[in-house]
């Protein structure tokens, strides 16, 4: 596999000041980014993700574990590796915000090094593409927080790094703005050949943008596969089920037992079932409580299921095994 970012059983732990009480924030985390891909970093809070991002874009030290960018182990060579990554973490936080929004792309493009020339032909590309070209002589902090996104993450690109790590790009956007964002991010992958990684508590954004996702949850990854595999598995596993009648209690109580996560909504005509299968041999348990009374099945159907649904079941702990895929 062509690996930009290689990460490989990384640790760290972190002591707390004042009760000295050690947390152990990632616990042994593998898995490595390709080119050209957008990967979606994800984890309820706490779970890890600052403290991985941190480590890859070398914020932070890892107790133990390598991270290689490009082939360039990021602790023994940091600048030459961090040469090769550029970061929007937490909102605006690489920009000047006395500056206007061409200052600040002059001024990071000169840090660069690149012709005078060279730097303005990147500079209107820029102001084009991300729509900023009517406030390009705006003050930094008279803009929106929308428009310092963009501004931010086009700062990144004039860093010319192949790997762009972006924390939360869409949090307190509007939906129009949420939408040119990704919008921006698609087209730095497919025009610019860049990789994203991204971290979101945005189910929508990961499930539209990301090709893979990794979950981590207490430190550990608990899922490490594509957004569309992981769709199409959870599908395959939750059904809506249409009754005739009402079950009764002793059906249902086992009902319970086969399936716990069941919800029920009794209706003396038209009850429904909405029930997650593990194999899909569990349906004919279904089928058995269901037969014991002659309940009326009037109709059995998939239920959709969106990617903030899948990553609360993951979470949670449910497994997620390929044996339906
Ligand atoms: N500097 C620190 N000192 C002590 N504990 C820390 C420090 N930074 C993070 N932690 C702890 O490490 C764990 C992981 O934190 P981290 O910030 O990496 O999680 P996260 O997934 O980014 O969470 P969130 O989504 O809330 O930002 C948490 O339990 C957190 O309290």
């Amino acid at each position: 596999m062509d690996a930009i970012v290689q990460i490989s059983n990384v640790k760290k732990t972190y002591k707390k000041r004042k009760t000295k009480e050690l947390v152990q924030a990632v616990n042994d985390i593998s898995f490595s980014v390709r080119k050209g891909e957008i990967l979606g970093l994800l984890g309820p809070n706490g779970a890890g993700k600052t403290s991985t991002i941190k480590m890859i874009c070398g914020l932070l030290k890892p107790d133990e574990g390598t991270i290689f960018i490009n082939g360039i182990n990021n602790q023994e060579k940091r600048l030459k590796a961090l040469q090769h990554i550029s970061s929007v973490l937490e909102g605006n936080r690489n920009l000047y915000w006395r500056l206007t929004v061409r200052e600040n792309l002059d001024y990071f493009a000169g840090n660069r090094g690149v012709s005078r020339k060279e730097a303005a032909t990147q500079i209107e590309d820029l102001l084009a593409k991300f729509n900023l070209k009517n406030k390009e002589h705006e003050l930094v902090n008279r803009l929106s927080r929308g428009m310092q996104q963009k501004l931010a993450i086009a700062v990144a690109m004039l860093a010319d790094s192949d790997v762009i790590l972006l924390d939360e790009p869409t949090l307190g956007l509007d939906v129009e703005t949420g939408y040119e964002v990704r919008e921006l991010l698609r087209g730095i992958v497919k025009d610019y050949n860049r990789t994203i990684i991204i971290s979101s508590h945005d189910m929508d954004v990961i499930q539209d943008l990301c090709e893979r996702t990794v979950i981590i949850n207490n430190g550990t990854i608990v899922t490490d596969d594509r957004v569309e595999n992981l769709l199409r598995l959870f599908e395959v596993r939750s059904y809506k089920v249409t009754l005739g009648a009402r079950l009764t209690d002793q059906q249902h109580t086992k009902l319970l037992q086969f399936f716990p996560t069941l919800t029920y909504i009794p209706d003396t005509h038209q009850s429904t079932l909405e029930i997650d299968l593990q194999r899909n041999e569990e349906i004919y348990d279904l089928f058995e409580v269901l037969k014991a009374e002659s309940t009326p099945v009037e109709s059995i159907d998939r239920k959709t299921i969106n990617f903030e649904q899948i990553f609360m079941k993951i979470v949670k702990g449910e497994a997620t095994d390929h044996a339906l895929a």
